[in-house]
């Protein structure tokens, strides 16, 4: 193998990780090893990846000094001390989201764990997508005048993509499940970061058609960010079409993300047509996902900030509990936003 700048580990090798693990080998800048308790999956990855090293607990590691960086890839009740234990060595971390459940834990975590002085980043990936970044330089160049309305509206079905959701964290909002922890806080972080932090918002949710699991699988989100830009936010996850629409009406256009159709689109005047920015070469399938590590890798050799970093994750998580407590008791709920992102 190769000397290699860095060396990422990996932290939980389900679903996800074993994604990061291709993905930040793909990037050919970093050597990567994993952490999974179960042997069946670390056999099964050592074997397509011959470079991949794998433990099966943390304590099997000995020489923590190799490691610059890790992917916490577990279930979002164990982020934060797998995250904190990786700070404590020294390494920089990639949380994968939502950052936690707890918002009370989320805010203690947050207030040590940035003097470690290391890069923390949460892996919210829609960020990695350079049409999205396009669309919100545009809302930021004023061309447009000031955002006044955010409308989410998308839907999948969501057993096609993962079968097994019923064995998994997906089953309860305890293990971080449920259609708002799991799909709809990438939609809630998208909307902070075109039109800045939310600070209300109101919930009818439930749970409609995914069989054996009694978590919601459609939400409706009412809410107001920041400068009194209203949104509305919709989804769910059983409808056959696999589609994700984000719109930003501002005072001068209307821009549109349309993330199944790989473009964003603008209208500036009525009964025109829609401009539409695509990129000349269709995204692969990992790439948003390789593009999320090398800006990781980025962010570690001090090239760039995170795409997502601690503290806008955590504002997205006091999302994700205000719109859970506000459908669980059927009233609006303020949200603090100490985050100006
Ligand atoms: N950005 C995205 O597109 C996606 C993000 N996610 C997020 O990623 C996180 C993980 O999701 P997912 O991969 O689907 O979950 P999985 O349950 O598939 O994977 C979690 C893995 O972590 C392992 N694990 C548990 N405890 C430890 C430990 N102490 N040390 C090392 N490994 C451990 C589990 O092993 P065992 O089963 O033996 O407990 C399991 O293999 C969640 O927060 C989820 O929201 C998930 C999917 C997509
Ligand atoms: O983050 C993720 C991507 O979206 C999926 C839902 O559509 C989630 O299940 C997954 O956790």
């Amino acid at each position: 193998m190769t000397q290699m700048k860095h060396h990422v580990i990996v932290i939980g090798a389900g679903s996800i990780g074993h994604r990061h693990i291709r993905c930040f080998g793909d990037t050919k800048r970093t050597a990567v090893s994993f952490v999974e308790p179960r042997e069946e999956i670390r056999r099964e990855i050592e074997s397509l990846y011959p470079n991949v090293r794998s433990f099966a607990s943390l304590d099997e590691i000995s020489d923590w000094d190799q490691f610059d960086a890790a992917v916490i890839a577990t279930t979002a009740p164990q982020h934060l001390t797998h995250a904190q234990a990786m700070l404590e060595r020294g390494i920089n971390v990639l949380i994968e989201k939502p950052l936690a459940v707890d918002v009370a834990e989320a805010e203690a975590f947050s207030r040590t764990a940035e003097a470690h002085g290391k890069v923390i980043a949460v892996a919210y990936v829609y960020r990695a997508n350079p049409l999205l970044v396009q669309m919100r330089d545009a809302i930021r160049s004023g061309e447009y005048g000031k955002p006044l309305e955010f409308i989410a509206y998308g839907g999948q079905h969501f057993p096609t993509y993962r079968p097994a959701y019923r064995e998994t964290y997906y089953r309860s909002h305890e293990s971080g499940g449920g259609a708002i922890q799991d799909a709809l806080t990438h939609v809630f972080n998208v909307g902070q970061f075109l039109v800045g932090p939310m600070e209300k918002i109101v919930v009818d949710a439930d749970h409609q058609v995914l069989d054996g699991v009694e978590v919601e699988d459609t939400v409706h989100a009412l809410a107001r960010h920041r400068d009194g830009v209203m949104a509305s936010y919709v989804l769910n996850q059983h409808q056959p079409a696999n589609e994700m629409t984000m719109t930003v009406v501002c005072e001068r256009g209307q821009l549109r993300m349309e993330n199944h159709r790989e473009r964003w689109r603008v209208c500036t005047a009525p009964d025109t047509d829609w401009r539409d920015f695509s990129l000349p070469v269709p995204l692969l399938r990992d790439e948003l996902f390789v593009r999320q590590a090398d800006a990781f890798l980025d962010a570690i050799e001090g090239k760039a900030a995170p795409l997502c970093d601690l503290q806008e994750g955590l504002q997205t998580l006091r999302m994700n509990v205000a719109a859970i407590s506000s459908w669980r008791g059927g009233q609006w709920e303020a949200i603090n936003h100490q985050c100006e992102k």
